[in-house]
């Protein structure tokens, strides 16, 4: 474990003479974030004197004013404080104050900044070398809504139509918590397989590197090789050269495994003091519980996540990697299948793909396809028999089309299945297949009415997830893995990492999976999928 001096969490916050207070200009915006605003909270207050958020936050729950700054606009202070905490990171020096951070050894430049490339104890522009401030912001969220009804509960304020929410910005700190020397880095990936997860581990290692961390291991097979007969897997830059260029994860991955308590004894035993968590919402919430009982026991070990499912259905972020090839895949399943029903007489191609809750893939590849009759997800009940079902479609599609294609993801139309499949390793409902059932029903369906049908069915799911990413989540990967490594060398910790409006930002875990990401049938992504695919509502 290493043990360099930490400072204060103050010392964090940057320099606040640019901030303004709300009530300055309270009469001036109606937005309950602007540019800044978000920042305020951390700045000076009238008394001149500097508090956190939480300062903020207890004033309020206590009805005083915080200060006078804040004293006509309560209701915009407390939203924007819920917000702010919500979204606030977990710090290592909040755990352990007396800890101060050293310069930074991640360096874009070839030189090394001497004395003369300091202003005030700051380095010069030049010298920035694109380091991020703890108080720069991503822009999460704006919409400007047409009424205050539309806006919602997103609006406290009964006039309000202007949503504004800013989040963390992610990237490398001019000032770190570990010493490299001291950093003992490791990798786990869990849960399923997903395109890309090579590419991440490859850009950690890398950037560990860059820092000029030594010792890097992998754990084997997801939480199950934090158990003592799994040995670690040494990881270097030269190791990870060229993984990417396959699918799959070198360090394998697991569902299930050992309880929180045995997982960091184990690493505090092997001396752990960065872990590197890829995985889905289960892995996420174990990275969760990871950090807490780490700072419980007050190990200075930063957690940090990187959001892996080809499902899409994680909170906030524009997508997750692994999420873009298993679309271009499924697109090219779509095809055979299609192909095939085009080609025999009254063919019906009926195509699964993965979505446990969400049915981001499935609307997605119908919507590049283009070849998709009808779409069904999991977020969209539907029946397959009666005057408004799936069959009778299927029926006036193959008589005045001469075929059609269903793409159903895995988790749709769940209620028209056997229940009780029990749960896997990990916990998660086993899923009834419901690709098969529909294949079934429509055979028997046909046959009934006496008309002829050729069913055919793909089911490529795995072939799908086994997948080498391309070449935009290669790109995503990439960023990832190198900011998961600045989050760590930053002292957060229990955080992990995403894209939002195309800019990259770190996360306090429990946000991102309070529940999955699902679509929005009432979305304009939903309507376009239904208009490309002419199917009407199926219940
Ligand atoms: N609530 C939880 N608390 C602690 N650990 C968990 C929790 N849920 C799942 N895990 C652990 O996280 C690991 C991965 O979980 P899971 O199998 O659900 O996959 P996932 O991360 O959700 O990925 P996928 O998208 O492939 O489902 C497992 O080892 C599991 O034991
Ligand atoms: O067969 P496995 O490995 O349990 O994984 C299946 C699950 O993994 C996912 O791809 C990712 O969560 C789901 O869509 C799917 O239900
Ligand atoms: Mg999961």
């Amino acid at each position: 474990m290493s043990s360099i001096s930490l400072g204060s969490a103050a010392a964090r916050f940057t320099d606040c003479s640019s901030f303004t207070s709300l009530s300055s200009s309270s009469s001036s915006w109606k937005p309950y974030f602007r540019p800044g605003a978000i920042r305020g909270t951390f700045r000076r207050w009238k008394d001149g004197r500097r508090r956190g958020h939480a300062a903020v936050a207890s004033a309020v729950a206590e009805e005083r004013s915080p200060a006078t700054d804040y004293d006509e606009n309560d209701w915009k202070v407390q939203y924007q404080v819920d917000f702010e905490r919500r979204f606030d990171l977990p710090h290592l020096s909040d755990l352990l104050p007396e800890f101060t951070p050293i310069p930074s050894t991640f360096r874009l430049k070839k030189r090394s900044p001497s004395s003369e490339d300091y202003v005030n104890g700051y380095l010069s522009r030049e010298q920035y070398n694109g380091y991020i401030n703890n108080d720069d912001r991503v822009l999460l969220k704006v919409i400007k809504y047409s009424s205050p009804a539309s806006a919602g509960a997103e609006c406290i304020d009964p006039d309000c139509t202007w949503v504004e929410q800013w989040i963390h910005r992610a990237g490398p700190r001019k000032e770190i918590y570990f010493r490299p020397e001291d950093v003992n880095a490791a990798i786990v990936t869990c849960g399923g397989l997903c395109p890309g997860l090579n590419d991440v581990i490859r850009q950690i290692v890398i950037t560990l590197e860059m820092y000029g961390v030594k010792n890097i291991v992998g754990i084997p097979h997801g939480y199950r090789g934090f158990t003592k007969e799994e040995p670690e897997i040494p990881l270097s830059r030269k190791a990870v050269q060229t993984i990417h260029l396959s699918g799959g994860s070198i360090l394998g991955v697991s569902r299930g495994g050992p309880a929180i308590d045995e997982i960091v004894d184990s690493i505090q035993e092997r001396g752990i003091n960065m872990l590197f968590v890829l995985g889905g919402d289960g892995t996420h919430a174990g990275a969760n519980a990871i950090h807490r009982e780490c700072y419980r026991r007050r190990m200075k070990v930063a957690v940090v996540g990187v959001p892996k499912t080809i499902d899409n259905d994680i909170l906030y972020m524009d997508r997750t990697f692994g999420f873009d090839t298993a679309v271009e895949e499924a697109q090219r399943a779509i095809n055979s299948v299609y192909i095939e029903a085009h080609s025999a007489y009254h063919g019906i191609g009926v195509v699964k793909l993965m979505g446990r809750n969400s049915g981001f893939i499935a609307m997605h590849a119908s919507l590049a396809s283009g070849q998709v009759d009808i779409c069904l997800i999991p977020e969209d009940p539907f029946t397959l028999h009666g005057p408004n079902g799936v069959l009778r479609h299927l029926r006036y599609l193959v008589q005045t089309k001469g075929s059609a294609v269903v793409c159903v993801a895995e988790g749709a139309g769940q209620d028209l299945l056997k229940k009780a499949n029990g749960t896997d390793a990990s916990g998660n409902k086993i899923l009834g297949d419901i690709g098969i059932h529909i294949v079934q029903e429509t055979r028997k369906y046909f046959k009934e009415i006496g008309v002829a049908a050729d069913v055919k069915y793909i089911d490529p799911t795995y072939m799908i997830r086994a997948c080498r990413a391309n070449a935009a989540d290669g790109i995503l990967c990439t960023v990832l893995g190198q900011n998961a490594v600045h989050g760590a060398f930053a002292g957060f910790s229990g955080i992990t990492v995403g894209v939002v409006n195309t800019h990259y930002a770190y996360f306090p875990i429990p946000e991102v999976i309070s529940h999955p990401r699902l679509v929005d049938t009432n979305s304009r992504m939903w309507h376009r999928c239904l208009t490309s695919t002419g199917q009407p509502d199926f219940v």
